[in-house]
């Protein structure tokens, strides 16, 4: 235990927040701060987890212990991308893989292709991967990866080309049972597949090493739809548990990219009413609710014009588009927040005016999209917090799924992996629910779901040994 004079000084050292771990979750914190003390990202992410853990590491110090050597990756592999773009000009980018934890199953997660990716934010997806794989209930480690290139504003040759740069390097390090990546943001269909083809030219096999594959080659009915199709899924189970519904609830949706265009279209399914959707470009509000139409035109822009909201023409005559970032989805009036777009895109100030506005549930599409501080702003005002963690599980869930029709070599219908999807995000509520009951914080989703996710990987860690 640190002494009260040490504790005092890290704590200025490490800024006012740290005052509230206890002496235990100081030293974590110190250790992951001390190696790494240029991560914002990173070490966010860890300080919201070893808050939830607290109670875990005072009842047995052993999982301190086990959590100290998680916070390690078990592997970084950072490597120079190098590509021609159309005019003939040599272009240089970084990529990353963070194989982050293997006890419960092979790494996996997505890879992100946009200009902020850097080591402390392929590091905090990859922290977070582990948890989150750990609830779904299948046999995944933790692992995410990307590059600094930004897709937006490249032809498809030059896309290619990057991609084939770069499984270049990345084929040597992912396997079907090492490593299995998948998508993010910047990375759909189309990367995906030129990822795939350039991994089968290199290594002479057709196997499984990427999921959010099309149809043709091995991919799973129901992928593109699952995280937000999940988020939905597990959004209907927190209304549940409340004895709410879905049905016209007010919903604001961030994002028009994957996540956030399945999840409006699963809100229209369950009669609930999203309000809104917001890219880099801005966002536009529908007061009585954006429509199949609306959704369709959002769709065909972003994913067949590569376009951004600023281009959306089917606006109706109540609606509005808000050109830019400075003001954002947040201040509409809502009963329900769903963020699906980007990390930390609801701040304090956001929280603040999402409570004051009525909203009473936040449910996280996207990875990290609350700072530390905004959820603080939710739990002190009694709100209900589904965390991304377990509310995105979805997607990562039928990458699972995926893997497992790869290895049958068989395909599952649409129903049946729209009803495994269901299952386990009922499941994963369910996990998160009990879990912050058995540990006294009944109704607590984010400890519930940490500490859940927590103990399966670190009981996987103590059999195996110290490795
Ligand atoms: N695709 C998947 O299966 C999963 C994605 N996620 C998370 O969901 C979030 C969205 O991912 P996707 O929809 O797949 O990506 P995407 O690339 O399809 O869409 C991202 C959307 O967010 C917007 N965006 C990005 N940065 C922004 C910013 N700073 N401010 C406002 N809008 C911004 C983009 O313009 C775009 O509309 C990310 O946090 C991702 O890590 C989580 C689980 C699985
Ligand atoms: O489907 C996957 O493997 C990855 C999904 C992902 O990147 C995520 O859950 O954040």
């Amino acid at each position: 235990m640190l002494s009260r004079a040490v504790s005092s000084s890290l704590a200025s050292l490490l800024g006012s927040r740290f005052a509230s771990f206890s002496p235990v979750g100081e030293k974590l914190y110190a250790v992951a701060k001390g190696r790494d003390p240029n991560q914002p990202e990173f070490l966010q992410a860890v300080e919201e987890v070893i808050k939830s853990l607290e109670p875990v590491f005072k009842r047995d110090a052993r999982y301190a212990t086990i959590f100290e050597r998680l916070l390690e990756p078990e592997r970084v592999i950072q490597f120079r991308v190098p590509w021609v773009d159309d005019k003939g000009v040599e272009r240089v980018n970084r990529g990353f893989r963070v194989q982050y934890n293997s006890a419960i199953g092979p790494y996996k997660g997505g890879l992100r292709l946009a200009s902020h990716v850097n080591l402390s934010v392929i590091k905090f997806l990859g922290f977070e991967q582990i948890f989150k794989n750990s609830l779904t209930t299948l046999p995944m480690g933790g692992g995410k990866g990307g590059s600094d290139f930004d897709p937006h504003g490249k032809s498809d040759v030059e896309v290619m080309r990057f991609c084939q740069s770069f499984m270049t390097e990345l084929y040597r390090h992912i396997g079907p049972n090492t490593d299995v990546p998948a998508g993010d943001i910047g990375v759909g269909k189309r990367e995906v597949g030129y990822l795939f083809g350039q991994y089968k030219r290199i290594v002479n096999a057709f196997e499984g090493v990427l999921t959010g594959k099309a149809l043709e080659f091995g991919g799973s009915l129901i992928r593109p739809e699952a995280t937000g199709y999940g988020a939905v899924y597990f959004a209907s189970e927190m209304m549940k548990s409340v004895g709410k519904g879905l049905k016209g609830m007010k919903v604001a949706v961030s994002g028009a990219g994957n996540v956030a265009q399945y999840a409006v279209e699963k809100l229209l399914d369950e009669n609930a009413i999203p309000v809104t959707m917001g890219d880099t470009s801005g966002h536009i509000y529908e007061p009585e609710g954006i429509t199949r139409e609306q959704l369709a035109e959002v769709m065909h822009l972003v994913n067949v014009e590569r376009k951004k909201l600023d281009s959306f023409k089917g606006l109706s005559k109540k609606g509005v588009y808000t050109p830019g970032l400075k003001t954002r989805v947040w201040v509409h009036k809502c009963d329900i927040a769903m963020p699906c777009a980007t990390q930390n895109e609801i701040e304090k100030e956001h929280a603040i005016m999402l409570r004051d506005n009525g909203c009473f549930a936040v449910v996280e599409g996207a990875n990290m999209p609350s700072t530390n501080e905004a959820v603080d702003v939710y739990q002190e005002a009694g709100m209900m917090y589904g965390l991304g963690k377990a509310a995105n599980a979805g997607g990562v869930a039928v990458s699972g799924l995926e893997m497992s029709q790869n290895s049958m070599r068989y395909s599952w219908t649409r129903d049946e992996v729209d009803q495994k999807l269901r299952s386990i995000m009922h499941t994963i509520h369910k996990n998160a629910y009990d879990t912050a009951s058995e540990w006294g914080f009944p109704g607590n989703l984010q400890i519930g779901a940490n500490i859940a996710g927590f103990l399966k990987v670190a009981h996987a860690m103590e059999v195996q040994g110290t490795v």
